[in-house]
């Protein structure tokens, strides 16, 4: 299937719609193949999310917006009600693909919302899912923008010439476009600020290795790959100034879960004096969980350990512990970059003010 490439970052589009099509990048086969799985079916939708087709906390929720309106189309209704019914249905089967990553339910939310509003409006029963997909489309063009504005803010607390370290992938292949960690890294290279980024290869799925060393390295970023374990040496070395990743969810204290490895980097960071910061959208704080002890943790097949692309790495029979990810307490953050602003320590305060700010706009 045709590639495409983002206008902006020259990086590939990982979610699109197409004639009633969800369109998935297969991020498990990058950077080797690209390959765009065609997507008709709710069930092949939770399957994406699951077996990481489509990953990264913004990229799952768009994925989810959509995989619902699938779910609506060429069917019969005999009334709205049952319209909706299936919208609900749907959205909440979509709602057990991962269990870490907020944005997945709160797109789901805000897709049950809307379509709670359309039930209940005078929109003619045949154009309920048309209307709905606009919602789906919002969802991922907001994206969009929010990265970039994440973007603008981070941006101000690189330098010319910096080293940053990241983990995982946090760049477009995770949202819509853009990223969050990595949205300054894509603005830097826009305005000319020479950024020397350290991608983790992140394992056991290698999205450091396979997806931020890929996307930046096609945007012309300059990127270095190493193994995770070779963190506390670059830092140790001096070769960066600066942590930033991304998060799948961000606990009302400011604790932050994201990809596992990402609590061993913030410690060390720690205790080589270098800033650890955190880039999310708003629709990652999760204000209904009070701390980071809360965040339901993924565990993961074990194979993604024993085998390295198919090859057994490991003996047979062997126990193995797989969390997809891991809680960094708050006092290891030095700031949470929004698209309204950067929020400083103490964070319970500082993400009670925001919510509570955005709550009572118009
Ligand atoms: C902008 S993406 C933020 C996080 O979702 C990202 O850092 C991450 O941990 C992704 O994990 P993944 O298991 O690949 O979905």
């Amino acid at each position: 299937m045709t590639q495409q490439l983002d206008q902006h970052t020259s990086t590939l589009v990982s979610v699109r719609w197409h004639e009633d099509t969800l369109e998935l990048l297969d991020q498990r086969v990058l950077p080797g193949q690209i390959d765009y799985l065609k997507l008709t079916e709710v069930l092949h939708v939770w399957h994406g999310i699951h077996d990481l087709v489509v990953r990264g906390a913004p990229a799952i929720g768009i994925a989810a917006a959509y995989g619902v309106v699938l779910g609506t189309l060429n069917k019969q209704y005999a009334d709205r009600n049952q319209w909706l019914n299936q919208v609900i249905t749907d959205a909440e089967y979509l709602a057990t693909a991962r269990p870490t990553a907020v944005n997945l339910f709160w797109a789901l939310d805000r897709m049950k919302l809307k379509a709670k509003a359309l039930a209940e409006s005078t929109c003619p029963i045949h154009d309920l899912s048309a209307e709905l997909l606009l919602e789906a489309k919002a969802i991922h063009l907001e994206d969009e923008e929010v990265c970039r504005s994440i973007g603008e803010h981070a941006l101000g607390l690189f330098h010319d010439g910096m080293g940053v370290l990241t983990h995982c992938n946090a760049g477009g292949l995770a949202t819509a476009r853009y990223g969050t960690a990595l949205a300054p890294m894509y603005l830097a290279k826009e305005r000319g600020i020479n950024l020397k980024v350290y991608a983790d290869e992140t394992r056991p799925v290698l999205q450091g290795a396979r997806l931020t060393a890929f996307e930046l390295q096609q945007a012309g970023v300059d990127v270095t790959l190493i193994c995770d374990n070779m963190a506390a040496m670059v830092m140790q070395k001096g070769l960066v100034q600066a942590v930033i990743v991304g998060t799948d969810r961000v606990a009302a204290n400011g604790d932050v879960a994201n990809k596992i490895g990402t609590y061993g980097l913030a410690v060390l960071a720690k205790a080589h004096n270098i800033p650890f910061y955190v880039a999310c959208p708003v629709s990652t704080i999760d204000m209904d969980t009070p701390n980071g002890e809360l965040i339901p943790i993924e565990e993961r097949h074990e194979s993604e350990i024993t085998e390295a692309f198919g090859t057994r790495t490991a003996p047979s029979g062997i126990k193995v512990y797989n969390p997809a990810f891991d809680v960094t307490p708050n006092d290891y953050v030095t700031a949470i970059i929004t698209e309204h602003g950067i929020l400083k320590p103490p964070f319970h305060i500082s993400l009670k003010e925001l919510t509570t700010k955005l709550q009572h706009k118009p």
